[in-house]
């Protein structure tokens, strides 16, 4: 596994060694000892999620004002064009976004600590999702920031109106959303 860094110090890029054989393949898609030399993050992860969804869904840009989550996420079938926001004001970063592309095929996963509104838009037929968490589902205190926000300027690779749920069309720009220390 190697580190790449992005814009944001924070975000970084993990990218696994593949063992390919004759059979297949084969790779570490975590190990608890490496994430750490290569974050520098001593993290505990407590839950598992993985979401399948089809070509032009965006979820997000979705944060926990309180319980925080750190993410590590990656794609297992497909790919998407995965984002994160900084929302720390204190941060010299705060606004910035990064985005990478995220596949089955580069196996790159990206690891989203707690501080960042995180999204994902699937440029695949479909795609497959799966992250580990820092902290568990709190829904009462999801937030929502709003994917096209000007402020922002994410850079979406997608030349449609992605399809989004009922929560995502409200999400708050950055002006109004709440933010973290
Ligand atoms: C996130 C989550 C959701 N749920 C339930 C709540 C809903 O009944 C259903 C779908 O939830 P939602 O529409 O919020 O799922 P996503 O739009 O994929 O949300 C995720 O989208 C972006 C990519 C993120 O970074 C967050 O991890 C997360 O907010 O699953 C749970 O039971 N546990 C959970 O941890």
């Amino acid at each position: 596994m190697q580190a790449i860094k992005t814009a944001i110090p924070d975000v970084v890029i993990l990218e696994p060694k593949v063992f390919g054989d004759e059979r297949g393949f084969f790779y570490e898609s975590f190990n608890a000892q490496r994430f750490a030399e290569l974050t520098g993050c001593q993290v505990d992860f407590v839950q598992d999620n993985h979401s399948k969804s089809a070509h032009g869904v965006l979820r997000g840009l979705h944060y926990q004002i309180e319980q925080a989550q750190g993410k590590l996420v990656r794609v297992v079938a497909g790919e998407v064009y995965d984002v994160a926001v900084d929302l720390r004001r204190s941060s010299p970063t705060f606004g910035k976004w990064v985005g990478v592309h995220l596949s089955a095929d580069n196996k790159r996963q990206l690891w989203v600590p707690a501080g960042f509104a995180h999204g994902f838009v699937v440029l695949s037929d479909s795609a497959e999702f799966l992250y580990k968490t820092t902290d568990y589902y709190a829904p009462a205190h999801e937030r929502c920031l709003m994917w096209n926000d000007p402020a922002v300027g994410v850079q979406w690779p997608i030349d449609f109106a992605p399809q989004l749920s009922a929560k995502d069309q409200v999400g708050r720009s950055l002006a109004e959303a709440d933010l973290y220390a």
